[in-house]
């Protein structure tokens, strides 16, 4: 992509993960509320995504958007996941439809779907069981973040179908930093290391697509969401496995 690329939330987590990944291969223009922790040679943005005037101002000019600003908590109050999230989302699909922007990764989360669990864990979350979500379900949301994320996958849609906007909505599972997260046999089947984040994301960048629904998680033994859609629609080719590591995160001997 030649045009910048407007990373919303860029000095959290994830986005911190796509940096560290793909930092120099985009004219990025960073945005988030909080003030850079450090210096970077990219354009940074401080502003929230509820500003319309600040949101079309950091869009102008872009050819795409990673959009993960927002309140990431499970246990987040409704007042906050309808500021944050659902109003935050709608001000940037509605901002990049009318700065002709040409596709918008939407960050949405494991959560929107959390109720599938509910009947078949832990079986579910274990290499044995063969139950895989694919991204054509119904949302099932375990938490009122969960239902903001679902609203902004819907938000997504209603983009495409009438502005033609590319939408992708990757549910991303549970991201975490140099190995899977520790006696957590949920976290373990939905892991999401650094380097196959920066990847996917990359992926959206590049990819061509209408409106899509994939699971953001590396190739873990224990996964409950399958990965073909992100690998036929986005060319997503993961690295990393929760399989190679132990419970307690150590990279395993044979791995
Ligand atoms: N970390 C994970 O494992 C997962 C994350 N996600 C989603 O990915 C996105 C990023 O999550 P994380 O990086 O983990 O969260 P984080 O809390 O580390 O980062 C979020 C960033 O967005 C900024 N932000 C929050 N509300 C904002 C607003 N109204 N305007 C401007 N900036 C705002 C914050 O200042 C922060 O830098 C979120 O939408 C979250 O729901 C989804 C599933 C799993
Ligand atoms: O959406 C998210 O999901 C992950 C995993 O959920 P958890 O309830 O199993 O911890 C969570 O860690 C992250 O904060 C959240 O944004």
């Amino acid at each position: 992509m030649d045009e910048p690329v407007l990373l919303t939330g860029a000095e959290g987590r994830v986005g911190r993960a796509i940096r560290g990944g793909i930092a120099e291969d985009y004219d990025w223009r960073f945005l988030d509320r909080e003030p850079p922790a450090e210096e970077t040679d990219h354009e940074f943005v401080v502003a929230d995504v509820t500003d319309d005037e600040a949101v079309r101002d950091a869009v102008e000019g872009v050819g795409a958007v990673i959009h993960l600003a927002g309140d990431p908590r499970p246990e987040a109050p409704w007042n906050s996941v309808l500021q944050n999230n659902i109003d935050g989302a709608q001000t940037v699909y509605e901002a990049a439809v009318d700065a002709g922007v040409e596709k918008v990764a939407f960050a949405s989360s494991n959560h929107a779907v959390g109720h599938y669990e509910t009947e078949r864990k832990p079986d579910i979350y274990r290499t044995q069981d063969d139950y895989l979500l694919d991204g054509s379900e119904l949302p099932r949301p375990s938490n009122l973040y969960g239902v903001s994320k679902a609203a902004g996958e819907t938000l997504g849609r209603y983009y495409h179908d009438e502005h033609d906007l590319s939408v992708v909505c990757v549910r991303i599972g549970n991201l975490t930093k140099g190995h899977p997260p520790i006696d957590y046999e949920r976290g373990q089947a939905m892991w999401l290391s650094y380097r196959d984040c920066a990847h996917l994301f990359e992926r959206c960048i590049e990819a061509d697509y209408g409106y899509e629904i994939v699971y953001g998680i590396s190739d873990n033994d224990r996964k409950y969401y399958s990965l073909e859609r992100a690998k036929d629609v986005l060319g997503y080719s993961p690295s990393d496995n929760s399989a190679d590591f132990t419970n307690q995160g150590e990279p395993k001997d044979d791995a």
